[in-house]
């Protein structure tokens, strides 16, 4: 690899990232390595680092932030034969947890050099947003939505939300179309999963590999309350297949139509409220720079 373009959001994960840029310019000399570095201004940013691409004309693009940071730069490179690196410096990391990206800065860093990659699948809803992770409509959306919404912060005011909203149950009835089969079902959730396990170490859909050329649909059935806990445990020990308030199946391509308006939350951000949800997956994969240890 000859020439690294570094997008960095400067506030991401309320992480200074001085320490960061130091490591940076020190395992790139250490490695021979020249790069580029650009900081996102959150306006216009597609454009700003499109333009940088073409003058640069970089063999890797890294996204240095939170899952926000990636899935701008996915966007960006979609279809383009450039690759796609992370460093984890966000809140939410969702995707580089999947891919067993360390979290320590200078391994960080040294996974990108070492320049390992795979072609990752990319799921593309409603004609507009870019998956690479885990989408859903119903309670986790409404939990990252009621979180922001709360302006607290760290793992307990995450917990106490969680209990909060497995608890208000308030399922929608919803209309599944796949292929030429339509069927009904009412739900808590319905998650679009290309990987398997949220940034908080939630494991919803213990098969999911985000290279098979498929995805998986989660629908988390209505619940009586005392299986809050069993569903917890299960997300916790990756035994949500055996579960019974879940279905899984894989497919490429479905619609999913509620009567009331649900909440759609795309790879960690609340996109907006919505009855239908089409979910398709992209024909062109995703190159993407990952460690040896993710199989
Ligand atoms: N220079 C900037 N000033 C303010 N906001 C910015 C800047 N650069 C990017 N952003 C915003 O940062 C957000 C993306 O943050 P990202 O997801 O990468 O990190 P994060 O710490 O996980 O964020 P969050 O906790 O808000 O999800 C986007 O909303 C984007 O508009």
């Amino acid at each position: 690899m000859n020439k690294i373009l570094f997008v960095v959001n400067p506030i991401s994960g309320g992480i200074d990232k001085a320490d960061f840029k130091n490591e940076l310019k020190f395992c790139c000399a250490e490695s021979n390595v020249t790069f580029d570095l650009i900081e996102t201004k959150g306006q216009n940013d597609h454009i700003l680092i499109s333009e940088k691409i073409e003058q640069s004309k970089p063999d890797a693009v890294v996204a240095c932030g939170g899952d926000g940071t990636i899935n701008l730069v996915a966007r960006i490179l979609l279809g383009r034969n450039i690759s796609m690196g992370i460093i984890p410096l966000g809140s939410a990391n969702g995707l580089a947890t999947e891919l067993l990206i360390p979290r320590n800065i200078r391994k960080a860093i040294r996974v990108i050099l070492k320049n390992r990659i795979i072609n990752i699948d990319v799921l593309r809803i409603n004609d507009k947003y870019l998956s690479l992770h885990l989408s859903d409509v119903g309670f986790n959306a409404k939990l990252i939505k009621n979180f922001e919404e709360g302006g607290s912060r760290g793992k307990m005011a995450y917990a106490a939300h969680f209990f909060k909203v497995l608890f208000k149950k308030a399922p929608s009835k919803y209309t599944f179309i796949v292929d030429e089969t339509r069927f009904r079902r009412r739900a808590e959730m319905v998650v679009f999963a290309n990987a398997s396990k949220y940034g908080t170490g939630a494991v919803v859909n213990p098969d999911g590999c985000l290279y098979d050329r498929k995805f998986e649909v989660c629908i988390f059935k209505p619940y009586p309350w005392y299986a809050i806990f069993r569903i917890a445990f299960d997300f916790f020990t990756g035994g949500m297949k055996q579960s019974p308030y879940v279905k899984i199946f894989s497919t490429t391509s479905i619609i999913v139509k509620s009567k009331k308006m649900v909440p759609l939350q795309v790879d960690g951000e609340v996109v907006g409220d919505f009855r239908q949800v089409k979910v398709k997956l992209e024909s062109t994969q995703l190159p993407v720079i990952v460690p040896p240890q993710y199989k």
